[in-house]
């Protein structure tokens, strides 16, 4: 059974239908991509499978459980967590403690000090684990958001444009953190401008386009796709 199972999800902001009987699904153990030009409804998708949007139509299913009428609370403790595209860090709190504030809201806030020590190894964060988050470069900030959803030991993990802001290094780095996350039976999703990054680490990849999959399936067959390259050439 899947993880998530999207259905016939539509959302209009209104008149401009910014999805259009949308399906996805996402497995545990695979790293799934969500790709599609500027405007394509990615952003929209992860705002009603977190549960902060209602759709006008459609399902949202966790692990064949139907979440469509549950708040974003429920979700998350069903093992959801997701990071923002705009950052959502606590600018003001160390990057320690920021993620100290997650872990104690999850299943593992018994051991919460411990599993943040653990995640800090993990992500790479000990050097500025006691900065405040205000003062860290953008992709460093990004990846404590990371840090933070990992926190509460998610089982479907949506990431934001996760490595935007990240220098090549990095982003080599990530791409073995979401490897290995999903070697720990993670289900993750991942909206993605990078490229290189989503045709390195994806299993399978979901095109959007003007709020409508076009294409779905390895990456490889995904970046020969006609439609594909068609909205990717159409983008200004
Ligand atoms: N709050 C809103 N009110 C009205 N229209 C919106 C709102 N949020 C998004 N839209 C519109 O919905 C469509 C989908 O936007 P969305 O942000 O989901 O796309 P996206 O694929 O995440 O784009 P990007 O890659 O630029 O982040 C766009 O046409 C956008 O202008």
């Amino acid at each position: 059974m899947a993880s998530l199972e999207v259905e016939g999800v539509t959302v209009a902001y209104g008149g401009n239908l910014a999805l259009d009987g949308v399906g996805i699904t996402a497995e545990r153990g695979r790293v799934t991509g969500l790709i599609g030009p500027n405007g394509a409804g990615k952003s929209t998708l992860f705002d009603v499978v977190s549960g902060l949007r209602r759709p006008s139509a459609g399902r949202v299913l966790m692990d064949g459980r139907d979440v469509t009428r549950k708040g974003p609370a429920r979700r998350a403790r069903h093992g959801l967590a997701r990071t923002f595209q705009r950052l959502e860090l606590f600018g003001r709190l160390s990057v320690r403690d920021n993620l100290l504030v997650a872990a104690e809201l999850g299943p593992g806030r018994r051991h919460a000090a411990r599993l943040v020590e653990e995640i800090i190894d993990r992500i790479g964060l000990a050097e500025v684990a006691d900065v405040l988050a205000d003062a860290l470069p953008t992709g460093v900030a990004r990846l404590v958001e990371v840090g933070r959803a990992l926190a509460v030991r998610p089982t479907l993990l949506l990431l934001d444009e996760p490595a935007a802001g990240q220098d090549a290094g990095e982003t080599e780095r990530f791409a073995a953190l979401l490897r290995s996350l999903a070697g720990d039976g993670t289900a993750v999703v991942l909206v993605e401008h990078d490229m290189g990054l989503v045709m390195s680490v994806c299993d399978e990849v979901h095109v959007l386009d003007l709020g409508k999959v076009i294409a779905a399936g390895p990456p490889e067959a995904v970046r020969r796709d006609e439609a594909v390259l068609a909205a990717y050439l159409g983008e200004s």
